[in-house]
């Protein structure tokens, strides 16, 4: 059974449609990345996946269960099953890194404290950053916020993760810090939704590429077969594009 199914999902922006049937099976431990031209479709697939933008038609299956986006109470479950990190972290300025991690577990869950804790610093280990709990955000590199915004997604210990362009807005040395901390994630075994620029990376990492055009899922299949064998004129173009970069 797969972890996720998105069945003929349709989106629009007011009446602008920006995803049309899109289909995809995803199964547990899956590295899900989406890429295509600026404008495809691939962040809002994610924030429809994440309730964020509510779907027009269609269907998101989460462990064989229809997901139904208008119900207040399955969304907020849903937002603890799969969690998202953006290319702007917004991590809260006033607090450390510790309390920045433990805020959703303890005020939004009630969780006990301790226990709450001892995750986040675990949490914080994966993510290299044990020596610097007790720093604000604005004493950390762009990097390190990024990693503090995945600890934190992780805080509710979501099954998937959906990140989307995390490391578009970091200065290049940084890029690489936070790309070890997913890759380090993905072999791990969570399930992982990318979109990134990083197509080095996403070559070496996905377990599954998908290529979308114009809010349709146009092709998908292994790394080594969208890059290096595409079956479609329009992901052939695509992969060539990015490719003489
Ligand atoms: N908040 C919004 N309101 C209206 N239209 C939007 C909004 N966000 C995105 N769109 C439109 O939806 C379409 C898909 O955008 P989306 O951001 O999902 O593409 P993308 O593939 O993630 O692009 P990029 O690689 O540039 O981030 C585009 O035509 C975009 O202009």
């Amino acid at each position: 059974m797969p972890q996720l199914d998105i069945i003929n999902l349709k989106a629009a922006y007011n009446d602008q449609p920006v995803l049309e049937n899109v289909t995809l099976s995803v199964e547990k431990g899956d590295i899900v990345s989406l890429i295509g031209p600026s404008g495809s479709g691939k962040s809002t697939l994610l924030r429809v996946l994440m309730g964020l933008l509510l779907p027009k038609e269609g269907q998101v299956l989460l462990e064989n269960n229809a997901v139904d986006y208008a119900n207040k109470g399955e969304l907020r479950q849903l937002r603890e099953s799969i969690a998202i990190v953006f290319q702007q972290y917004n991590l809260f300025q006033n607090m450390t890194v510790l309390e920045n991690v433990m805020i959703t577990p303890t005020k939004i869950k009630g969780w006990p404290k301790q226990q709450v804790e001892q995750d986040a610093r675990r949490l914080l280990e994966r993510v290299g950053l044990s020596h610097r709990i007790n720093a604000y955000p604005d004493q950390l590199s762009g990097g390190q916020q990024q990693r503090v915004a995945i600890a934190r997604a992780l805080a509710l210990k979501p099954t998937i993760l959906l990140l989307d362009e995390v490391t578009a807005a970091l200065d290049p040395e940084m890029v690489n810090e936070v790309l070890d901390t997913i890759r380090e994630l993905a072999s791990e075994g969570i399930t992982m939704f990318i979109v990134s620029h990083e197509m080095s990376f996403v070559r070496e990492v996905s377990s599954k590429v998908v290529f979308m055009a114009d809010g349709q899922v146009v092709e998908t299949g292994s790394p080594q077969q969208v890059f290096d064998a595409p079956t479609h004129e329009r992901t052939r173009q695509f992969v060539s594009k990015i490719l003489r970069h």
